[in-house]
């Protein structure tokens, strides 16, 4: 099979981007992590592909695929890369795009430049429908972890986000504690996990261990998965601007009830082809 693709990324999270529409593609897990290689494949943190939509009120569908080959639910800075895919590919003309992805349906606002807004929806606070294991909803849970007891915030963004507070990210065990995390029983279908450092009311510092991939230079779900629970503990107001190792992504959330909004940068960088 040959493969015809884009490369881009979001504030350094990078995309394999594969239009599924105008291509036949036939992807396995094994074919994913091929191409996620870094050695041996192209590479990247996604591999993003685009599909017509099963739904006809929506414009698109599109299906996401972590490094280690596992499907997930969804992926904010592949959302916006997205948006700007199916644009400059000429998919579609129109600047507010409907997309359905596993998690429900995104509305992408293309802004300028390179600019684009999602709205995220409502984050799921329920224990079960995290998932996660805990007899009651709290905006902080206990876990024990190899013998230690850490605070977490558990959030779905569609995803799953554990979100622990840190004095310093730069310090933060994000390697060891993050892989520790990311297969804690207590997440059955494993999570990401952010390590967030509030630095004022409208101002975070945040690094991310995404499940089925490592540490990435940003997370966008883990972004709004922060923010929720920073605002969920009193910590931020509405308007958040969020910096990651690869840049600054804003987020906006008024509370419970209300759907999040992200906005931050798409980049698009070469396309090839790869043989299968
Ligand atoms: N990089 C993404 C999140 C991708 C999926 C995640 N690793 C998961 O397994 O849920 C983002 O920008 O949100």
């Amino acid at each position: 099979m040959r493969l015809k693709f884009t490369k881009m990324h979001g504030l350094g999270n990078d995309f394999v981007m594969v239009d599924g529409i105008t291509q036949r593609v036939k992807l396995s897990p094994e074919k994913v992590r091929q191409i996620a290689d870094r050695h041996t494949g192209i590479g990247c943190d996604q591999l993003l592909l685009v599909e017509a939509p099963r739904n006809p009120d929506v414009d698109f569908r599109y299906r996401i695929y972590n490094a280690d080959g596992s499907e997930v639910e969804n992926c904010g800075n592949g959302a916006r890369c997205f948006a700007r895919f199916v644009r400059d590919r000429r998919l579609t003309s129109k600047e507010q795009i409907l997309v359905e992805t596993a998690a429900g349906i995104l509305e992408l606002k293309v802004r300028e430049k390179d600019q684009v807004s999602v709205d995220m929806g409502e984050p799921v606070l329920e224990p079960a429908k995290i998932p996660f294991q805990a007899d009651i909803q709290a905006e902080t849970y206990p876990l024990d972890v190899e013998g230690e007891t850490y605070t977490v915030g558990a959030v779905s963004m569609g995803n799953p986000h554990a979100v622990l507070l840190v004095d310093d990210v730069t310090k933060a065990p994000v390697e060891t504690l993050g892989a520790a995390i990311e297969c804690h029983p207590r997440f059955p279908a494993r999570v990401n996990v952010g390590f967030l450092q509030i630095e004022a009311r409208g101002k975070a510092r945040l690094r991310v261990f995404e499940r089925g991939v490592g540490e990435t230079r940003a997370c966008g779900t883990g972004a709004c998965a922060a923010m929720v629970s920073a605002r969920l503990r009193g910590l931020v107001d509405e308007e958040l601007q969020i910096t990651l190792p690869g840049g600054t992504l804003t987020i906006h959330w008024p509370g419970p009830g209300e759907p999040v909004t992200m906005t931050g940068p798409t980049a698009a960088v070469y396309h090839g082809q790869i043989v299968l």
